[in-house]
């Protein structure tokens, strides 16, 4: 192949996860040119009503889906997070770029810390999974719904209409601004959402060139580890519209899954880890959602889906 076809979002963060995929590619192939589309999805228009009453997350993705069904580009660039369990019978995600720091980061222009914030102060956050966790750490915060791209979430916290915001640490990272940074939370204080910080790339499945051209790029590590919590999330029914975290980590030649699951309305929240060998990713996934399940994930899980009809 002399050239690949590049189908991505248009946000700043969307085009610099492309720019870091073109140079991975490149140290492999340095004569590979590519081809750009870049596309304005649904879920960037509506960036009004909270995520999760928009429809969710699929919306970023499904106008990138049909473009790789038509044949009009090759690969599909995501933040993983942001990929829907289920994909289209014809594509498949076989990449997983290694993972950036996966860890949420706290954004507060006055520097404080989010013990510090005085009562009813005004954390910007549109994510259930960070609402219901931090909620455990100040139940007093006045939390509010925050959208739009990376540099407008910030935009909007520096011109004061937060007095914090959290987002994901990846992110600004990669857009190179984590100088805005004011802390960066321990994942057993704020557990990350499945496949936060990673990058994966979406192909048809019969593309057979092109997913010998990206199989370089998986990292295995990455690979395991997000697969790990997708598979708990799938479990799970899990979306983007209910409040679950997950995040998986190897060390020493095995793999440790945590998984948590929030209430809705107290600061409840069940959870759940396991450790198994590196290649049982996917048992891994199963044991983790069987553990939360014994404990009344799906009832929980259910009681958010009926909330927001
Ligand atoms: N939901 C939007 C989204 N999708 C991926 C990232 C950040 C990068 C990543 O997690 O890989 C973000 C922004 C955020 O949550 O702060």
């Amino acid at each position: 192949m002399k050239k690949l076809r590049i189908v991505t979002r248009s946000s700043k963060l969307a085009l610099a996860q492309v720019d870091w995929v073109k140079n991975k590619l490149n140290n492999f192939y340095p004569d590979l040119d590519f081809d750009i589309l870049k596309i304005t999805t649904s879920g960037d228009k509506f960036l009004e009503a909270p995520l999760y009453k928009v429809g969710g997350k699929g919306l970023f993705v499904k106008e990138l889906d049909d473009v790789l069904i038509q044949g009009e580009a090759d690969i599909a660039i995501h933040s993983v997070k942001d990929v829907p369990q289920t994909l289209p019978d014809a594509l498949i995600l076989p990449v997983l770029c290694e993972r950036e720091d996966p860890r949420d980061a706290w954004i507060s222009p006055q520097g404080l810390r989010i013990e510090e914030l005085a009562a009813g102060a005004n954390v910007g956050t549109s994510s259930l999974r960070r609402i219901v966790q931090l909620r455990r750490v100040r139940s007093d915060l006045n939390y509010l719904s925050l959208r739009g791209n990376v540099p407008t979430r910030v935009a909007k916290c520096q011109a004061g209409d937060f007095d914090a915001i959290v987002l994901a640490k990846a992110g600004l990272a990669r857009l190179e601004m984590s100088d805005v940074i004011t802390h960066v939370f321990p994942p057993q204080i704020l557990l990350p959402a499945v496949g936060q910080g990673a990058i994966g790339i979406v192909c048809h499945k019969a593309a057979e060139a092109v997913r010998a051209l990206i199989a370089p790029l998986n990292h295995p590590r990455t690979y395991h580890c997000v697969m790990a919590e997708r598979v708990m999330n799938k479990r799970l029914h899990g979306s983007c519209q209910v409040p679950i975290a997950g995040y998986a980590f190897v060390e020493n030649e095995s793999i440790t899954l945590m998984g948590r699951v929030g209430h809705p309305d107290t600061t409840e929240m069940v959870e759940a880890s396991c450790t198994m060998p590196f290649d049982a990713f996917e048992a891994l996934g199963n044991e983790v959602a069987e553990r939360l399940i014994a404990q009344g994930a799906l009832s929980l899980i259910e009681s958010f889906v009926k909330a927001k009809e």
